[in-house]
């Protein structure tokens, strides 16, 4: 069984994929129309944050939105894979959940920021595949946040402040992509994906199927 491909007849062990950005850039909309591709037989982490809920999203299902006092007595139990304090809220990415699903073999989506990205790199450096989504210009940045408009406006003022520094963080990923058309950003994040999970090293069943393929009778 694979993760990517269940009809393969050899086992992959199963990859992290993580997008960070500065706020705005796009990376919960690659990620949501990752997970909307069932295909791809991806599972979507969610995170559990202080952050007050925004009207689009659902408790449960976009974030586990918790007080602050929970978050850090879970945190303290050791339950976050990584967590880190963003635009002065708590996110943090459940342990259980990552854990089950690596072990089935099956592939997850993070949207960490640059310091959640470096804990998942230090504690699983083989799953880990980092990508930054950088915005055509600080402008379209600023119209991005403002045309999605959940934000108070002083919230939105706090993030693009934000963004330089979360912009400099570019060079420590993997993968740098330049969210333009968010079409053509999508097809090559499909395309990254694809090619990281034909990495051999992942391909944990690959080396017996390859000796049953050398001794078949033709
Ligand atoms: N390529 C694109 N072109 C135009 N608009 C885009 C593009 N990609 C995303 N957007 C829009 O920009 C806004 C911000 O996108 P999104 O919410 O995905 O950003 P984000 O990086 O996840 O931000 P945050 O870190 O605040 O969650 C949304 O309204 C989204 O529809
Ligand atoms: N380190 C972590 N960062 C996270 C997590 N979940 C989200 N984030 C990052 O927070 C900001 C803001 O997100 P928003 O939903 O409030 O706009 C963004 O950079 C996210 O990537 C997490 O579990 N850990």
């Amino acid at each position: 069984m694979s993760a990517g491909d269940p009809t393969l007849p050899f086992a992959r062990r199963g990859l992290i994929l993580i997008l960070s950005s500065p706020s705005g850039a796009g990376k919960t909309t690659l990620t949501r129309l990752l997970a909307q591709r069932p295909e791809l037989n991806l599972r979507l982490s969610i995170s559990a944050t202080t952050r007050l809920r925004r009207a689009s999203e659902v408790d449960k299902v976009h974030y586990f939105f918790m007080e602050r006092d929970d978050f850090v007595a879970q945190r303290d139990r050791g339950e976050f894979l990584e967590w880190a304090e963003v635009h002065g809220n708590l996110y943090g990415t459940p342990r259980r959940p990552v854990e089950q699903s690596l072990a089935a073999g099956h592939d997850m989506i993070f949207d960490v920021d640059w310091q959640g990205t470096l804990q998942v790199v230090e504690k699983l450096p083989d799953d880990a595949v980092t990508v930054f989504i950088l915005p055509p210009s600080m402008a379209e940045l600023k119209a991005r946040l403002e045309r999605r408009a959940e934000d108070a406006p002083a919230v939105i003022a706090g993030r693009l402040a934000a963004a330089r520094d979360e912009i400099a963080r570019w060079s420590t990923y993997q993968y740098v992509l330049l969210n333009r058309d968010l079409d053509e950003t999508f097809e090559t994040l499909l395309a990254i994906l694809r090619a990281e999970r034909q990495k051999r090293e992942r391909q944990v069943g690959l080396a017996p199927f390859v000796e049953q393929l050398l001794v078949e009778q033709i």
